[in-house]
């Protein structure tokens, strides 16, 4: 059985390689380069990405003798980008995997959070390196891309789907349509907690360049200001959906959210109060996000997504079966944003150590509990790289000991957890077929018996 597949096996690379599609919420971190601002100012860099989803962030500290230090903090992601990483490289491994789900009809978000400055935009809405935005290399445009790419493959094509695009902002608690002279919508739930924008424009779209084109429309007339870190920082979330119809009816959406930057109220640069509020409602929504997502990670049975507009408008895109979330962290690496950085970090870590343990077993792996713990095991490390094609359909696990889980963890690779599972005299059974495509429930079975 091992030798059938061992060729197959040492072709996949071990380091940072085309994703797997994993996780249904997967947590990365993206620090970008030192601006020159800090670097005029010789901002110390206090950040390093030694490898795939390892960060380590150097905290400055003092001594009780005021002798100053740094004291190095490890974190752990699904995957983590330097500063030399392109935007591309990112969307790879974070959006792309998530694109097929919404012609599985599912629902997909990807999320960019972070502190003002720190490259939210820039990563969403295009780069900014050249002089003026290239929309055309941002997790949006890339998207839609493959969305396009996607509708002409033949096993799609026959579905007869229709791709359209919104674009809307939530600013101060209230929803405007970027793509419509910024109208202001109203947000209503029906009895059955179905959640509508009512009036938002739904725009048919048949090429990238209409995308771009509606990406940089409205991205024009998002609401920006000045913070302390971004003179020209949104200051509002920015969420475009990319829509699949069948006829009329729904049948995956895609939501691209670009998130207001996190700051503190006595950061922002000028103390009027039209700032404050805008401060204090940002935070408060980032907030309402992070509890969404801890309690949907908990597999909660309440999630409270009324907490505030961000949320509740995007209440249809979480639950489900078929739902995945990614997350992006961005993170500035100079010494002047060190406490926000370390914040960014703690948040996108506590997701992960939730996310390990409780998700994976009651919804993606029906009535095998013995899998399921696997896999919450091995998140980071083995599985990732084991369940790649042409091999995601023919992985076959059975009565496996405690321990093993044990070994798996610390072990990196993926001829490993064959040898190991047999070292622990895992009968490799024909019979136990368990088939991962997207880790969704209604494409995850397990054929034949002897699972719990
Ligand atoms: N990875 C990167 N490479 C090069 N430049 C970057 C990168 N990320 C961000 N920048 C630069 O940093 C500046 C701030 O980035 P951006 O506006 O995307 O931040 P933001 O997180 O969206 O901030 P805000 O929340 O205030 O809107 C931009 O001028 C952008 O050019």
């Amino acid at each position: 059985m091992i030798e059938e597949y061992r060729e197959t096996l040492e072709k996949v690379p071990l380091s940072l390689t085309d994703p797997v599609e994993l996780h249904r919420i997967c947590v990365c971190v993206r620090k970008r380069p030192l601006n020159k601002k800090e670097v005029t100012r010789k901002e110390i860099d206090v950040v390093t990405v030694p490898g795939k989803g390892v960060l380590l962030f150097h905290e400055p500290k003092q001594k009780v003798d005021l002798t100053k230090y740094l004291d190095n903090q490890l974190f752990h992601f699904d995957y983590s980008f330097d500063e030399s990483s392109t935007n591309d490289l990112v969307y790879r491994f974070t959006a792309k995997p998530l694109v097929k789900t919404i012609f599985e009809g599912g629902r997909a978000t990807c999320f960019a959070y972070g502190q003002t400055g720190s490259g939210k935009t820039h990563t969403m809405g295009g780069d900014f390196s050249g002089k003026a935005q290239d929309s055309s290399k941002g997790v949006y445009s890339l998207a839609a891309h493959d969305v396009f790419n996607l509708l002409q493959q033949r096993r799609y094509a026959d579905m007869d789907l229709s791709p359209y695009v919104t674009f809307f902002e939530i600013y101060n608690g209230k929803v405007f349509d970027l793509l419509n002279k910024k109208t202001k919508l109203r947000v209503l739930e029906d009895e059955g907690q179905q959640v509508q924008v009512v009036g938002l424009q739904e725009v048919p779209v048949s090429s990238v360049d209409d995308v771009i084109r509606l990406i940089e429309k409205g991205s024009a007339c998002r609401t920006s200001g000045q913070t302390f870190a971004n003179t020209n920082s949104s200051r509002s979330h920015a969420v475009l959906q990319v829509i699949l119809r069948h006829g009329k009816q729904l049948h995956g959406k895609f939501s691209l959210v670009d998130l207001a930057g996190n700051e503190r109220g006595t950061d922002v640069s000028s103390n009027d109060r039209k700032t404050m509020v805008e401060t204090a409602e940002i935070n408060r929504s980032l907030l309402a996000l992070k509890e969404c997502i801890r309690s949907l990670g908990q597999n909660s049975e309440h999630i409270p997504f009324r907490m505030s507009k961000l949320t509740q408008v995007l209440r249809d895109s979480f639950i489900g079966e078929n739902s995945r979330t990614c997350m992006i962290a961005m993170i500035s690496p100079g010494m002047n944003s060190c406490d926000y950085t370390l914040n960014t970090l703690r948040y996108a870590d506590r997701y992960m150590r939730l996310l390990e343990i409780k998700h994976a077993s009651t919804h993606f792996l029906r009535g095998s509990r013995t899998v399921a713990r696997s896999f919450s095991v091995m998140r980071n490390s083995l599985l990732t790289c084991v369940f790649q094609e042409p091999i995601e359909e023919l992985i076959q696990i059975s009565e496996v000991e405690e321990k093993f889980y044990e070994d798996l963890q610390v072990s990196g690779n993926v001829l490993a957890l064959f040898d190991t599972l047999l070292a622990y005299g895992a009968r490799l059974h024909s019979r136990y077929f368990i088939h991962l495509n997207g880790l969704s429930t209604q494409k995850c079975e397990v054929k034949g018996s002897g699972f719990e």
